[in-house]
């Protein structure tokens, strides 16, 4: 099949199916068919050049799903080669056990990124489990990173392929985000990256994810008394992009995060975010100080009684065909459906985290 001409005109070649699952590399691990379903519902970042974060890391594995030695923003230009150094030692001297480690390399235009990625998978490419990507503009990125990865997994003799996470973070990458998601079978998931975004898009905004107070709708005046008393609703200033990633990660069989919640101490606030971007579909979200994990475990694990009603509704669909009451509600094939949703995230955090499992062990279905 020849060259298609895609937006803006700009030629894009086709990939046979088999080719797409292939090695980039002769040596390279096989790419994964599928990406596990691991429990990720806080990614924490620590910057590995602070020696007092750094010390807090061992203490924090299986408290934490998801253990991220950052690189990238919020490290100092002069600390960029400590902080890779530091994470290469934090790898080597740490068993992970059931946390996962992952990175946030330094962006694709910046002087340190090519030694990130070359440092990072030829000395703990074994520990790695994702690298994630930040301000990923389209596919090209993702492809860049892909065949980096495999010609340095080959050169380390890494036997496991090293996943790929990108962070939407401009107003190209939302514009491509199914092409970013699609980009690669390495691709793990995507996070938000309300900050940049926020910039790149020129938002008149300067806080690092979260609500702005004057992104409202205001109730309308009673009876034409616009001085009146009138009731103002906050809106979502993330909702269209969160929703935007969520289907493009559903369509790529792909898990989407929302990303960091900057103000530390309005724990109240983070914890409506996370909730908003769970229930639209996010599988977790990013912690950047130890007080946020708590919040993340909590709101990105299914609740007692949305199992409880759950595990109802499945007894009471029997074969799963057909429509029954519950309580007053018609229960059919699709609302079973996000019952199982439910039930299958329970049982995987259970199987990790044993305090949630004896939580829903306990539960009871009349
Ligand atoms: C936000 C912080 C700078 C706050 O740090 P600090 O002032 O030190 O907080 P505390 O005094 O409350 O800290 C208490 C102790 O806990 C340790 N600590 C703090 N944060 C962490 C952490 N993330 N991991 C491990 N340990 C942590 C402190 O060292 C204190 O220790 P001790 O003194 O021994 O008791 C800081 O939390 C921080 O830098 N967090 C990470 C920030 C980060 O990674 N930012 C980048 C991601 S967000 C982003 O990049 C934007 C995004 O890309 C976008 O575009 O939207
Ligand atoms: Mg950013």
């Amino acid at each position: 099949m020849g060259a298609v001409t895609g937006r803006y005109g700009v030629a894009m070649s086709h990939k046979s199916p088999k080719d797409f699952f292939a090695p980039l590399a002769v040596g390279a691990p096989t790419p994964p068919r599928e990406i596990p379903a691991r429990p990720s519902r806080a990614i924490h970042f620590f910057d590995p050049s602070n020696p007092k974060m750094a010390a807090k890391v061992p203490a924090m594995v299986g408290t934490v799903d998801v253990l991220l030695g950052n690189l990238e923003d919020a490290v100092k230009a002069d600390n960029k080669v400590a902080a890779r150094e530091g994470l290469v030692e934090i790898a080597k001297a740490t068993d992970f056990g059931p946390t996962q480690l992952w990175t946030r390399i330094n962006s694709l235009d910046s002087p340190w990124v090519l030694d990130d990625l070359i440092t990072l998978v030829t000395e703990i490419g074994d520990k790695l489990d994702v690298v994630m990507v930040p301000k990923v503009q389209g596919p090209e990125d993702i492809h860049y990173v892909d065949r980096i990865l495999a010609q340095l997994e080959a050169k380390g003799g890494v036997e496991r392929p090293i996943l790929i996470h990108a962070i939407l973070e401009t107003a190209r990458g939302v514009a491509n985000v199914e092409d970013i998601a699609l980009a690669s079978p390495r691709m793990q998931g995507i996070s938000l990256g309300p900050a940049d975004l926020a910039a790149d898009r020129k938002m008149k905004t300067t806080r690092v994810g979260g609500g702005h107070p004057g992104y409202l709708v205001r109730q309308d005046p009673k009876d034409g008394d616009i001085q009146g008393e009138r009731t103002i609703f906050q809106q979502d200033l993330w909702h269209y992009t969160i929703a935007k990633m969520v289907d493009a990660c559903a369509e790529a069989g792909i898990y989407p995060y929302y990303g960091p919640f900057g103000d530390i101490t309005d724990v109240v606030a983070a914890e409506d975010q996370f909730r908003n971007a769970f229930l639209l579909g996010c599988v977790g979200t990013w912690s950047l100080h130890p007080k946020q994990i708590e919040i993340a475990n909590r709101v990105f694990s299914p609740s007692v009684e949305d199992i409880k009603h759950a595990r109802r509704v499945v007894a009471a669909m029997g074969d799963g065909t057909g429509a029954v009451m519950l309580d007053g509600k018609m229960e059919d094939d699709a609302s079973l459906k996000q019952c199982l949703v439910l039930v299958d995230l329970a049982e995987e955090l259970a199987a990790i985290d044993p305090k949630l499992k004896e939580l829903y062990d306990t539960i009871e279905v009349d």
